[in-house]
Formats: structure tokens, sequence, C-alpha cells
């Protein structure tokens, strides 16, 4: 009998190697067993003592929006995104030491980390590309899951194409060269999926002031 595709067909966990990928003018890092099991346990504790976690807002025609998530902002500048501002509050502790960690691995530097919290598979990030002028033309961005597995898809914004990666407990992807400029990504709802995730997104911002 002819097999028959179902519409519904779920998308295929894209394969990463670990180290650095590439997939039409994607750069993307992959270390799936970044953080050890154990460590994974202490930095969710620090992180849950040392992170303030707040409702955000997003504007869309003129309308306040609360995002469908909490978050938090660290670094040297406050970072401003669809009418917001976000202040900053300094990289300490276990954010400083992950900081470094990550540096090492995509051999730049950071200097902010936005952490995002969904309390459960409700809770989710629509598609979008990080390339706020900020960010700078080729921005290397470091993301480091903590606690519930979720998947994370990437759409090539010319092409559609698709990539599905399950970002695991202490995992580490790593977006860089062109990937913001021709992909966009999301971390789409769970509704079955009771379990919280922490994402930690290492960024380097420019300031923007005039010199
Ligand atoms: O939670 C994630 O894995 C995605 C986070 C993200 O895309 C962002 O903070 O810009
Ligand atoms: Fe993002």
């Amino acid at each position: 009998m002819p097999q028959t595709k179902s519409p519904l067909q779920t998308l295929q966990v894209a394969a990463l190697e670990e180290g650095w990928n590439y997939r039409e003018q994607a750069r993307l890092g992959w270390w799936p067993n970044f953080i050890d099991a154990q460590q994974c346990q202490s930095t969710w504790d620090e992180l849950n003592q040392l992170v303030t976690l707040e409702e955000g807002f997003i504007n869309i025609y003129g309308k306040r929006h609360k995002i469908p998530r909490l978050q938090a902002w660290f670094g040297d500048h406050d970072y401003s995104y669809s009418g917001e501002t976000l202040s900053s509050k300094p990289m300490v502790g276990i954010l400083a030491t992950l900081c470094e960690r990550c540096e090492q691995i995509a051999e730049t530097r950071f200097n902010s980390v936005l952490v995002n919290y969904y309390r459960d598979g409700q809770d989710y990030m629509g598609w979008h590309a990080d390339d706020e002028d900020e960010l700078g033309t080729q921005p290397v961005i470091a993301s480091l899951t903590f606690g519930a597995c979720r998947d994370f898809d990437l759409k090539h914004k010319q092409t559609g194409e698709r990539l599905r990666l399950a970002l695991s407990d202490g995992s580490l992807l790593v977006m860089a060269g062109a990937t913001q400029h021709f992909w966009q990504h999301s971390l789409p709802k769970r509704l079955r999926l009771q379990q919280p995730r922490f994402n930690l997104t290492f960024r380097y911002i420019h300031s923007m002031d005039a010199d």
C-alpha cells in the first residue's frame, strides 16, 4: 500500500554534531551536555535565589501585551525592545561563572544575559530574530537551558526550511555568523508539559550612546 503522508507529521529533530555546525547560512554551536547533571541541580537552585523574575510586556499596534513567560536582565546596559526597557542588574555569582564558560567555548565576549523562565508548557516564545542594532551585525548568542527539555525551532526567512532542536537540561546552543540575519527562531507551546525551564541567553550589547 502506498504510504500517505500526514499533513501533521511531526518535525524531525535535526541531528547536530557536538561542536560547530553549518546549515544554510546558520552557524550553530551545539554542546548537549555542557553542564553535568549535578551542576544543573545546583545551578537551578542558585538561579532561583539570585534572579527576581518579572512579567514582561510588548507593544503590538500600540497595545501593551503581557509576554507568555517571566524574565530578568543582567549586564552593563539596560535593554530596550518593542518600546519597553528592561533595567539591568549586575551579572554576578552563577551568572558570571556561566558567562565565562560560554565565552570560552564560543570564543567571544558577552556583557549581558537575558533570563527567560517558562513556568510550564503554556509559556512560549514566538517567531523572532535577535537582530536589534545593539547586538551588532553578526551577533553571537549563547543559549543555556536548565530544567524541562523544550523543542526549539528555526525557520529560514527566505526558503522556509525548518530545523528543530531539543534543548535539554544543561545543553548549550550557540547561534553565530549570519544566523539572525537569515533565520528566525521560536520556542513552541507544549500544552501537556508541567515542568518549568530556565533559559539564559548570553549576548554582547554594544552601547548605542553617541560618543
Ligand atoms: O528559550 C529559548 O530557548 C529561546 C530564547 C530566545 O530566543 C531569546 O531569549 O531570544
Ligand atoms: Fe531569541
